[in-house]
């Protein structure tokens, strides 16, 4: 009966916001022996000076690469009524990757049918500055850039930015963190790939998440994402490493319960991420 009460209590607080989380948070904390805590918190954006704020929010961002693309707006549509917190729409221009999909026409085709859902455009192309302005006129909310796909990291970023949206860096699997260290605070989320980008269904590469582990103990706000053969079979080994932001395309868009696979991870993130912050 308590078991059941505390369960559907946690679904109703996945489907709040961000902000209401961090309220009912730190409500829930002041109730509890941890008010201590609770009082060295504050809202500030600083990154890694300090004691830390609140743990990073988790977001599972289906990935539609291997849906059926001949009815893109209602797979879209099935993956936000069933719990995604974001889509992740993956560009890939047959040069950077060995594969083709789609750009921003079909981003500008998509934005007015379904205004309210947040687009993170993994860019995976040769040229991440040339997208920069057609993605924002389209109506892409993050565009997430490869850091071995350009000489100007700063640049790239500021331009993004200048354009309204968030700046992502990705990292392939075989591109050290050492790389990306002196640009993480030019960014707003770092996508650590857990398998060589190009193709959907691939084996997750558990090697990857050293990369996480180190990001998330060093930089306990930043926004980290993990993508690429990500499954219920893995999820506690990304959250465990300090992933928030979770893309998934074979193991949500293959299920048969989408709702579940997704309230699942947002379950098992949210844990782990709660925890490591009340360890601190
Ligand atoms: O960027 C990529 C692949 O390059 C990913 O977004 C995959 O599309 C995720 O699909 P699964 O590995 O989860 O099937």
């Amino acid at each position: 009966m308590l078991a059941n009460h505390t369960h559907s209590l946690f679904y109703s607080f996945l489907k709040l916001t961000c902000n209401q989380q961090i309220q009912v948070f730190q409500r829930s904390l002041l109730q509890s022996s941890f008010s201590g805590y609770v009082q060295s918190f504050s809202l500030s954006t600083s990154r890694n000076h300090g004691p830390p704020t609140m743990p990073p929010c988790c977001k599972i961002g289906p990935s539609i690469l291997n849906a059926d693309l001949s009815q893109i707006l209602s797979e879209c549509n099935k993956l936000l009524s069933n719990g995604a917190d974001y889509l992740h729409l993956d560009v890939m221009d047959g040069n950077f990757v060995p594969n083709l999909t789609f750009g921003h026409p079909i981003v500008k085709c998509l934005r007015p049918k379904i205004p309210q859902a947040f687009f993170d455009m993994h860019m995976m192309v040769a040229n991440p500055e040339q997208w920069v302005e057609p993605m924002a006129d389209a109506g892409a909310n993050q565009y997430t850039f490869h850091i071995e796909a350009t000489r100007d990291v700063p640049g790239l970023c500021r331009k993004i930015k200048e354009a309204g949206m968030k700046a992502g860096i990705g990292l392939k699997p075989g591109t050290p963190i050492e790389e990306l260290l002196p640009h993480i605070d030019e960014a707003d989320m770092i996508l650590i790939m857990t398998v060589e980008p190009g193709f959907g269904g691939q084996s997750f590469m558990s090697h990857m998440l050293p990369k996480v582990e180190y990001l998330r103990k060093n930089y306990p706000e930043l926004d980290i994402e993990v993508d690429g053969g990500v499954g219920l079979g893995n999820i506690q080994s990304c959250a465990d490493a300090g992933a928030n932001m979770i893309v998934a395309g074979t193991a949500i868009i293959g299920a048969e319960d989408q709702r579940y696979v997704i309230s699942t991870m947002k379950e098992t993130v949210f844990n782990a991420l709660n925890k490591v912050h009340l360890e601190r």
